[in-house]
């Protein structure tokens, strides 16, 4: 299987503190990938090169041509007052006049998310899974062809963590979308991701996840 994604030598230092260095890795298309490691390791500013909202202070990386990629944060930012409907959050993603086409494609991703029936509910009001779908849904609305979920299941009762991977388990296995997937929950990667990243005392490890023996869980 092909890369999508070749990380070479890349190293990140704030100041003259070094997050990490010498991180070299590759991602195959169609993987399911955790990065994982301990709290302040770097694992979200990773994240945040590899979104291009930061300039690594050395190394590269190259994404394979052509891909999309889309990005679900932790929903955290979403208070009880905010006013959009799960429709029009989900639809933020679209340009402001909406065609019937953008309009198909957004009810398609409520779909996708098993959000249709409650598209009109608030999101201020929506559940934590729900709003953790509606992000997801809002990044399905690019046609992704890698999706990056930064801590998506923290916070989240076991019934909506599940959910939410069931849900990346599908699209993976439907619509082949490389995952990438920054956690804590170990016992939730060993279920549903294939491969991990370690990202700890500076540098990364990668292996198969059902051999990742971490030393925090
Ligand atoms: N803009 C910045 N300026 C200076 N230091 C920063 C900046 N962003 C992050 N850091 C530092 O870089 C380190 C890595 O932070 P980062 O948030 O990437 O870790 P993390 O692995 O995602 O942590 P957590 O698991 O707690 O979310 C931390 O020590 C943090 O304080």
């Amino acid at each position: 299987m092909e890369d999508i994604l070749e990380v070479k030598d890349l190293a990140m230092r704030f100041d003259k503190k070094t997050v990490f260095k010498n991180v070299n890795f590759k991602l195959k298309k169609g993987s399911m990938t955790a990065l994982l490691g301990p709290n302040g390791t770097g694992k979200t500013t990773l994240i945040n090169i590899l979104m291009k909202l930061l300039v690594p202070s050395n190394g590269s990386f190259k994404f394979s041509a052509d891909v999309s990629l889309g990005y679900v944060p932790q929903f955290r930012n979403i208070d009880a007052e905010y006013p959009l409907s799960i429709e029009a959050f989900v639809g933020l993603n679209a340009p402001v006049i909406k065609t019937d086409k953008t309009k198909k494609a957004i009810k398609r991703q409520l779909e996708e998310t098993h959000l249709l029936g409650i598209k009109d509910t608030r999101m201020g009001e929506a559940s934590g899974g729900q709003k953790q779908r509606a992000y997801l849904a809002q990044a399905l609305l690019d046609n992704p062809d890698m999706i990056i979920l930064d801590e998506a299941t923290a916070s989240l009762d076991p019934t909506a963590k599940e959910e939410l991977m069931g849900l990346i388990k599908h699209l993976n296995q439907k619509h082949k979308i490389t995952v990438l997937f920054v956690t804590h929950d170990v016992p939730l990667a060993k279920k549903y991701m294939k491969d991990y990243l370690y990202l700890n005392h500076g540098t990364i490890q990668q292996g198969k996840m059902d051999e990742f023996k971490g030393d925090y869980e």
